[in-house]
């Protein structure tokens, strides 16, 4: 039986930045321990521009340095346009993350979509999962990839990745990465993790921040229909393997017994 996620909010941005940091470097140091590389997957919205301002803070040693190199970047979601175009999450974790990387760090290896598919956004699903099959299977023999670390937003309505509130791609079993063609979100053609493979992540994290976030945290954290929400459902199934970052104004009133700060 999982126990309960952790729920962190801070006071101020610059704390929360300091614990989303220390998160992934511990995230990233027992994966280099356990196998020498480090995968990530990444959403979009808000979190590549806090990631980028955690991870390029300078590091105090070798531990509290991220060893970029070994890291293996995937989307847990992408929108299907070309990558240079302003909805793609891989321009966002580019301009806010990637290309401020100073010279002398080296380079994480960064998996985007292959935009040849742009106009069969279920071919596009497939390939990317060939992605992962190449990145994962070959090495692990897997059934269900594990992320090392998957890094997650909160949509207003509980969506997450793009997976929304009442789409049958929940129910998905079998595949990896799926389609989606009429998003609610906008633009409408997506890709996405699907929800075994976004709950089973080694570790989860999220970013979930200010008080637009206010009325989704509390109904996730302290209702039932919350808790069979898209983000609902990662914190029933992956459990204390999930670490929600939010601020005080996300978090007033949510009555969930576990929060803490780290
Ligand atoms: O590409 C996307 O649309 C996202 O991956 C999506 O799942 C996002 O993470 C949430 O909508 C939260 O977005 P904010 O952090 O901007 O609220």
């Amino acid at each position: 039986m999982p126990t309960a996620p952790n729920l962190y909010s801070f006071d101020n941005p610059t704390d929360l930045v300091k614990n989303l940091r220390a998160f992934i470097i511990d995230a990233q140091n027992s994966s280099l321990e356990r196998h020498d590389v480090f995968r990530v997957a990444v959403s979009g919205g808000s979190l590549p521009k806090t990631m980028g301002e955690a991870l390029l803070m300078k590091g105090t040693s070798k531990e509290d340095t991220p060893q970029f190199a070994k890291w293996e970047i995937f989307y847990a979601d992408e929108r299907a346009v070309p990558l240079d175009h302003e909805d793609s999450n891989h321009r966002l974790v580019k301009e806010e993350f990637l290309d401020k990387i100073p010279e002398d760090m080296d380079k994480p290896t960064v998996f985007p979509i292959d935009t040849k598919y742009l106009d069969d956004v279920q071919e596009m699903a497939d390939q990317y999962e060939k992605t992962l099959v190449k990145s994962f299977a070959a090495r692990d023999s897997v059934r269900i990839p594990m992320f090392d670390l998957i890094l997650l937003g909160c949509g207003p309505d509980g969506h997450t990745c793009s997976l929304f509130p009442g789409s049958p791609l929940l129910r998905e079993t079998e595949a990896w990465v799926l389609p989606i063609f009429d998003s609610p979100k906008p633009p409408p053609k997506r890709i996405t993790l699907s929800l075994p493979v976004a709950s089973h992540g080694i570790k989860i994290g999220y970013l979930a921040t200010g008080a637009g976030k206010k009325e989704i945290l509390q109904k996730i954290f302290d209702t039932e229909e919350g808790r069979g929400l898209p983000c609902g459902l990662v914190n029933e199934f992956a459990g204390e393997r999930v670490s929600w970052f939010t601020d005080s104004a996300a978090t007033e009133g949510v009555s969930f017994p576990s929060r803490s700060t780290l």
